[in-house]
């Protein structure tokens, strides 16, 4: 017996990492019931979506989102941040323990965030751990509560209150996730070479955007991901090392995991198209760490992506008010770092990937959702469209070019390096467990019950909880 009618989307072309092909799909109590050509009408009480020349994506998973919501709600919030992934295709995100006051390093602080995120969150979500010295002993805790993981700094943070690692904590942590079979996840560029060099650079007054980037060398990646590995290799901790920025970051990954460390490896949309050039031109709104690169390490990354090298891509979304993106005298490294990119990774994918350089939508889908799914334990009731799955669908418009204008980003202080920008690639509608949580405006009479606007009127995103061990 069925108490409401089936959702079935025809015509449309549905992507997996193993191809494409054209389908129809039928929809039940949120998951995919059904995938095949002319699928029969089951019931008069159905409902339709004619997807007809549409791609249908599993819906994103963005392992990496830093929203500041509680104590910083003033930079992004979880309505403005969840709205924002929700227009760019994202149905599951895990937000990062830092840039949240308290930050999440313990129980309460966990449970503090989930009750913020349970309130306002538009998309499913899960939440990372913090790994700072002295709390090892919170992780178990941590992981029995759902934590996805457990984030490490080995650089400054940018804020006070979420320390980077020493050798020893990092060690000491991996330890404790090894046995409890959770992911570290690590930011891993070498504190000792980047205060070296900024202070060097400093008292020379040397401030710009070069130098900026001059003063977080890929070497700087590379030696701290060197220490992770080996303190990986030396615990049997699974590791996750986020936004490499460098194809040689990449490569040094993959020959770890060939030689037997459990490691994977992210990317972000922005070292996927943007050159310190940007970074030159923009000023603070494309600063991050680390840096952006040069044209060469852009071709670089991607010919990484195409070989299949890098397994995940997350937007690193860190966001933060106007004012902290500039400095009165231009000092670059004076301005907050973090580019806010929640709501443009499909978009920029789309662009740079697939219509720029021939990238398949294969490889995009494998990156943006197989992947994490994967990696963090959800697969295949998420990062997939299969019998069985949830239906987490991004609904796209390949071709026709659009520019991204300020007033089409939902975040809470709408900066991006990438308004102004042409993309091919608009996200019609995004369905979360077979319900739209955004829409193009040029489908409010079909998703007229569901609201009045862009969005649901009531969030509805669910907890995600981490599958260790
Ligand atoms: N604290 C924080 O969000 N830092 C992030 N920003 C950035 O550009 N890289 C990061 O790790
Ligand atoms: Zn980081
Ligand atoms: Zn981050």
């Amino acid at each position: 017996m069925r108490d409401e009618g089936d959702l079935v989307i025809r015509g449309g072309t549905v992507v997996s990492p193993e191809g494409t092909r054209r389908t129809d799909l039928r929809i039940r109590h949120g998951t995919v019931v059904a995938m095949e050509s002319q699928l029969t009408q089951a019931s008069t009480l159905d409902r339709e979506i004619d997807a007809t020349g549409l791609y249908i994506f599993p819906g994103l998973i963005d392992a990496h989102v830093h929203l500041n919501e509680p104590g910083r709600a003033d930079w992004e919030g979880f309505t403005t941040g969840t709205m924002s992934l929700a227009a760019g295709g994202v149905t599951t995100f895990f937000d990062m323990p830092l840039n949240s006051t308290p930050p999440v390093t313990d129980r309460s602080h966990f449970e503090e965030k989930r009750k913020v995120a349970e309130a306002k969150s538009f998309i499913d979500y899960g939440l990372w751990g913090g790994l700072i010295p002295g709390n090892t002993e919170e992780l178990t805790e941590l992981s029995q509560c759902g934590a996805i993981g457990f984030k490490a700094f080995m650089t400054d943070a940018g804020t006070d209150d979420f320390p980077a690692v020493d050798n020893d904590s990092l060690w000491a942590g991996m330890d404790i996730a090894a046995r409890l079979g959770a992911v570290v996840a690590v930011h891993a560029e070498s504190s000792w070479i980047t205060r070296r060099l900024t202070e060097s650079f400093l008292s020379q007054g040397r401030v710009s955007a070069r130098d900026y980037e001059a003063s977080r060398p890929v070497v700087s990646e590379l030696e701290a991901v060197e220490r992770a590995l080996a303190i990986a290799r030396l615990t049997g901790c699974r590791l996750h090392v986020v936004h490499a920025s460098s194809a040689d970051v990449v490569r040094r990954i993959r020959a770890a995991r060939e030689a037997g460390v459990d490691v994977s490896v992210e990317t972000c949309p922005h070292y996927l198209s943007l050159t310190v050039a940007d970074l030159e031109e923009l000023g603070g709104v494309a600063k991050c760490a680390p840096p952006l690169r040069g044209r060469d390490e852009v071709e670089a990354l991607w010919q990484a992506v195409r070989a299949g090298l890098v397994d995940t891509v997350g937007s690193d979304h860190s966001p933060c008010p106007p004012s902290m993106k500039e400095d009165p005298e231009g000092n670059l490294f004076r301005v907050w770092g973090g580019i806010s990119g929640a709501q443009t990774a499909l978009n920029v994918l789309l662009e740079e990937g697939y219509h720029r350089r021939g990238v398949p939508l294969e490889t995009l889908t494998a990156l943006t959702a197989t992947n994490p799914a994967k990696r963090f334990g959800l697969y295949p009731r998420k990062g997939t469209i299969a019998p069985g799955s949830d239906a987490d669908l991004v609904l796209v418009e390949l071709g026709t070019p659009w520019a991204l204008r300020r007033e089409d980003l939902y975040y809470r202080h709408p900066h991006s390096p990438f308004i102004g920008r042409t993309f091919r690639g608009k996200i019609l509608a995004t369905l979360l467990r077979g319900k739209p949580v955004y829409w193009d405006p040029s489908l409010n009479k079909l998703m007229r019950e569901f609201g009045s606007g862009r969005f649901p009127d009531k969030p509805f995103g669910r907890f995600v909880a981490g599958q260790h061990g």
